[in-house]
């Protein structure tokens, strides 16, 4: 961790006291529920005050948005009173972030909902449930708008460096503000996804009201090895988001994509008909084999779909991946 910064290395440890000092001697109420959580509200409660919650470390080794955060969090300790909104910070799996993987005995990012099945003795299910209590209570305490923006960055390339998914029934107003924001933070594409996911964002969008969004921004790295300057939209964004200011101007919203089906391992006969070179957002024609289980064969629909996460080494029973077809 060499020449990191304090604050990014704090995040990186989720030792969240270690940034909430500056924040605490400005007047903000600072609380940790628990290890790696840190909200900071505003001592004099207001209902109408906006509510916004930023993980990172959902998953071990994806540490672009650790670094991001902890140079956005540095900058806002030297003028705390700037901060907008009543905030959350969540660093999802510190046992993961130590060790440099994606997860210690089970993906946690599909551990928000009930159905754990095999893995309910997993590390990660008694995180997820202190995290559930936690961002439960946070959104509970008020806030007209909850935001939620989970930071992520994807296994595979991709053809578009930097993009989203939206669970969830998102509509109207909502949706456009959403969009809009997301294209002012330099997200090329936006998937809608209404399926159940397990997924923290599917959680806040669902059980707490929230409009939430999984942002993947670039490639998985080792920390301090993440090149930044590729998301500087992205930063600038949320620096603006967390000082209540309107976003830079936008580059264009992003292209908005939806789920046309889910690619899922039954079983361990779970095969992929493509190669792991393949990036995110490739394209397949109409009728190609994408995937094939044992008897069970996935196949593109009437147009183009395009895949989006795929990984064949999950286990049985989760998604292996989503093909999308572009909607706007
Ligand atoms: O690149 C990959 O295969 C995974 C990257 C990642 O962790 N993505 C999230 C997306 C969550 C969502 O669908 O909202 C995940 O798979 O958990
Ligand atoms: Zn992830």
């Amino acid at each position: 961790m060499d020449g990191l910064s304090q604050a990014v290395r704090a995040l990186a440890q989720a030792n969240v006291s270690g940034i909430a000092g500056s924040f605490g001697n400005a007047g903000w109420s600072v609380r940790m529920p628990a290890s790696g959580i840190l909200q900071l509200t505003s001592p004099t409660h207001s209902p109408r005050r906006p509510r916004l919650l930023l993980s990172v470390g959902i998953h071990g080794d994806e540490t672009a948005p650790i670094e991001l955060l902890g140079h956005l969090l540095h900058e806002l300790a030297q003028t705390p009173r700037a901060l907008a909104l009543d905030l959350m910070i969540v660093v999802g799996n510190p046992a993961a972030i130590e060790q440099e993987k994606r997860f210690v005995d089970a993906d946690l990012n599909r551990m928000f909902s009930d159905h754990r099945d095999a893995v309910q003795a997993a590390a990660e299910a008694v995180r997820a449930d202190e995290i559930m209590r936690a961002t439960a209570s946070f959104f509970a305490e008020g806030g007209t708008q909850k935001w939620h923006f989970d930071l992520h960055t994807a296994i595979r390339p991709s053809l578009y460096p930097a993009f989203a998914v939206l669970p969830g029934v998102l509509e109207g107003a909502r949706r456009h503000i959403l969009l809009g924001w997301l294209g002012s933070a330099g997200i090329g594409a936006a998937i809608l996804n209404r399926n159940p996911a397990g997924t923290y964002s599917a959680y806040t969008a669902g059980a707490c009201g929230a409009t939430s969004a999984t942002i993947e921004l670039g490639q998985v790295a080792a920390l301090g090895c993440n090149d930044l300057s590729r998301f500087d939209a992205a930063r600038a964004a949320l620096a603006a988001f967390l000082r209540g200011g309107a976003p830079p101007a936008s580059a264009g919203m992003p292209h908005v994509f939806k789920v046309a089906q889910e690619l899922v391992k039954r079983s361990e006969s779970f095969r992929l008909a493509f190669d792991r070179d393949t990036p995110n957002f490739a394209a397949f024609q109409p009728g190609m084999v994408v995937a094939q289980d044992g008897a069970a064969i996935y196949r593109v629909g009437a147009e183009t779909e395009y895949v989006v996460f795929p990984n064949p080494d999950v286990r049985i029973g989760l998604r292996a991946g989503l093909m999308v077809v572009r909607v706007e």
